[in-house]
């Protein structure tokens, strides 16, 4: 036993009853044990060098934090340089380096954005200065006055036949650039989408390669005013992000500097455009939606670890008489919970993983000029970025509640995980742009055609139309084929009650707008039964070492299970199931909490996070929780004097005052 009463050894103990192989999981969960031990070599890589400390990062001022940013980006090239990574390694690096920062949009959206939207001769130009840091950049599309609304963005791109120039000029202030990272302070270039005008006619949105500060002396060029946007939500957190704006003054491009994969402008200024679907503008959306799915069930795969571990070290109540107290893990309430959002972030991994692969596929598929999965690979992308992200952001904060009043510090990590995370719902748009698809896909089947890919269960119209569950016993719902039928009907159910209503409605516009809320609800239905069959198919790979797949199998039903506890309103109003039947599928969730009870931290520790990642004192691997939140307390900067800076103007004062008072 640790001094103060931590209990290291009540995590061995924890280990001990595990009822699978951790390292197994292990490679389940990072998809290969070439990616386990990648992730594993990078991770200490990070922890061991003392540049990536983070521990003190929540007291830093923001120009300090900015600073210590800017320090920590250069010192991570410098040793992915040094050491010849690979992309692969390198990425882990950035990762578990865990400091938002320039570099995520320069790799994340504007080398993307490049790739995606430029021609090859343009990417042989920008590429290898790019990827040399010889440029920085990042992705200019929202203004102060439109986000969301791409189509409503007011910067101009004028082209100038007589200097082969266009003109980039922000015309109003809601068109200053407002939001994108790393321009505040470091970006020299930025792709900008701007409204391409040409021969008098406006032509819509389009990418622009612009220079915005000089590569000598880092000052904004000429026209060109920038800054940054100021601070955020939360110490520390997305403050070390540099979110700026930008201002053109009629500022002069050449012309090969607009992305002209998709659309070109001749030396004589005609608009062309290329048999590439116009929708392509927003493929970088498609690419950084996918590795925002990806980081979900991290973020998410955080802060389950840490309450977890702290759960399992906690005690309150239980004995009368003097003996130990119960360990907070034990509470059914603790379990009922944590346990679902320890499910959710298996099912959020494989189904990241999922997507990742889509996104792969249909990158392929472009290039040989198929368009024909465009639609369904921004549908899910949109569809399970918007899912996965706000059910990441609600878990961090139920997971901070979970631990009590030292979740609420931030040496618990889980006040800076959140606000970090919580941005993520809104960046890269909130809506879940799925419901078009699904009323799309509702109509084509009505015509017969026979919808394929994600959407595939639709055709079986027919049978979800009318089905009625089977389930007769509580044990039923472990059955994967009993969990899926209920999960297409429902989606299907709400999705053909939103088209029939839209159809009644004076014109479709008007029926999509006045049943938006319902739309948002079909397609919540919808992507929800996209994680579950992903999870349902990934247990029925070929998964090594002894136990692994059956607890993977546990925590599939618990995903499924609690999505249908908690939207009980849809499978019965939709006729899937009947009351009873719910009843059965939540008296089976108490018994697989039970099961999982002793495999908890084992399960967590399969997502083999060093402590430097997790920066929680509350989630450590030895469990040795007081001793560390002791001493973590006396880092603080308030600590640094017995008695505070302010006494004497205005404590002492205060309390002379109310001394000679008590004298009266
Ligand atoms: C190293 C790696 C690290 C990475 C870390 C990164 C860190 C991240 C840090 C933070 C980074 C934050 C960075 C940031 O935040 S960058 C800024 C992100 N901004 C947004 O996300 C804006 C959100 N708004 C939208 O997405 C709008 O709804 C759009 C632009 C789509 C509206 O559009 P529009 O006004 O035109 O209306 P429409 O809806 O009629 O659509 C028209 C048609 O287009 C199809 N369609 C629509 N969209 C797509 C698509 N994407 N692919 C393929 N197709 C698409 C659509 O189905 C329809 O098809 P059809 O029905 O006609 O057939
Ligand atoms: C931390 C952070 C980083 C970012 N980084 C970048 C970046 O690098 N580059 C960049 O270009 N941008 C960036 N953004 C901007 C981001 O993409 C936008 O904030 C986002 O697209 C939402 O747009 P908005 O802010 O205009 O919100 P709004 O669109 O104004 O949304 C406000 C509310 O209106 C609702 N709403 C909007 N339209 C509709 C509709 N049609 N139907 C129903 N409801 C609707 C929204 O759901 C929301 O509830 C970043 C934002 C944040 C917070």
């Amino acid at each position: 036993m640790a001094d103060g009463g931590g209990e290291p050894d009540q995590l061995a103990g924890e280990r001990a009853t595990a009822q699978f192989d951790v390292d197994g999981m292990k490679v389940a969960w990072a998809g290969s044990r070439h990616a386990v031990e990648v992730a594993d070599r990078m991770a200490r890589l990070v922890a061991s060098d003392p540049v990536f400390r983070k521990d003190t990062r929540t007291m830093l001022s923001r120009k300090e934090l900015f600073k210590d940013t800017l320090k920590k980006a250069a010192h991570a090239w410098k040793r992915i340089v040094e050491l010849r990574l690979t992309e692969e390694e390198a990425n882990l690096l950035r990762l578990y380096v865990d400091q938002p920062g320039y570099v995520d949009l320069h790799w994340g959206m504007f080398v993307p954005a490049i790739k995606g939207q430029g021609t090859e001769e343009q990417q042989k130009k920008w590429l290898p200065m790019a990827y040399k840091f010889q440029i920085i950049g990042c992705y200019a599309q929202t203004e102060l006055g439109h986000g969301s609304n791409v189509q409503g963005l007011e910067t101009t791109a004028t082209f100038d036949p007589s200097a082969d120039e266009f003109v980039m000029h922000s015309p109003t202030l809601t068109s200053s650039k407002w939001w994108p990272g790393g321009l505040g302070k470091a970006s020299t270039h930025a792709v900008v989408y701007a409204r391409l005008i040409t021969e008098g006619k406006d032509y819509g949105i389009h990418g622009f390669i612009v220079q915005l500060r000089s590569l000598d002396d880092h000052s904004p060029l000429p026209g060109v005013t920038l800054g940054d946007i100021g601070g955020k939500f939360g110490s520390g957190a997305y403050n070390s992000m540099d979110n700026g704006v930008l201002r053109f003054d009629h500022v002069r491009i050449p012309r090969d500097q607009m992305l002209m994969r998709l659309s070109q402008v001749t030396r004589e200024g005609k608009y062309v455009h290329s048999d590439v679907p116009k929708q392509l503008l927003y493929g970088t959306m498609v690419y950084v939606r996918q590795t925002i799915v990806a980081d979900a069930s991290k973020a998410l795969s955080r802060a389950v670890c840490i309450a977890v571990r702290y759960s399992a070290i906690r005690k309150q109540f239980g004995s009368q008489d003097g003996g130990p107290e119960t360990q907070v893990l034990n509470y059914k309430t603790q379990q009922s919970r944590l346990f679902p959002l320890l499910a959710s972030a298996y099912a959020y991994r494989f189904v990241g993983q999922w997507l990742k692969w889509l996104y792969t596929d249909v990158t392929q598929k472009l290039e040989a000029k198929d368009y024909s999965t465009l639609p369904e690979a921004h549908a899910c992308t949109a569809g399970l970025k918007s899912v996965t992200t706000s059910a990441t952001a609600d878990a961090i904060e139920e997971c901070r509640k979970l631990c009590g009043g030292h979740g609420y510090l931030n040496s618990s990590g889980l006040p800076e995980l959140f606000a970090v995370y919580v941005p993520a719902c809104t960046y890269e748009g909130d809506n879940v742009q799925v419901a078009r698809f699904l009323m799309k896909t509702v109509a084509q089947v009505a015509t017969g055609k026979q919808p394929v890919g994600t959407i595939a269960y639709m055709g079986n119209i027919q049978h979800l139309m009318q089905c009625k569950s089977a389930v007769n016993t509580a044990e039923d719902w472990l059955n994967p084929a009993a969990i899926k039928e209920v999960f297409e009907a429902r989606a299907l159910r709400m999705a053909v009650n939103c088209a029939q209503n839209i159809s009644k409605a004076p014109s479709q516009e008007e029926g999509f707008s006045e049943l938006s809320p319902d739309l948002l609800e079909a397609a919540v239905a919808h992507v929800q039964l996209i994680i579950v069959t992903k999870f349902i198919e990934k247990l029925q790979e070929d998964i090594p070492g002894p136990g692994v797949k059956e607890q993977l199998q546990k925590l599939c039903s618990i995903y499924a299970l609690h999505l249908l506890h908690k939207h009980l309103g849809d499978f019965l109003s939709t006729g899937c199931i009947t009351a009873r039947q719910g009843a059965l599928a939540n008296e089976l969730l108490g018994k697989l909490y039970a099961q999982v009870r002793p495999n908890a931290v084992a399960l967590v520790d399969a997502f083999d996070y060093t402590d430097h990642y997790l920066g929680s004192v509350l989630g450590r691997y030895d469990g040795d929780v007081y001793p560390a939140l002791y001493e973590e307390a006396w880092k603080d900067p308030l600590n640094e004097t017995v008695v505070p800076d302010g006494y004497q103007e205005h404590l002492r004062p205060l309390l002379k005052q109310q001394l000679k008072l008590s004298r009266l």
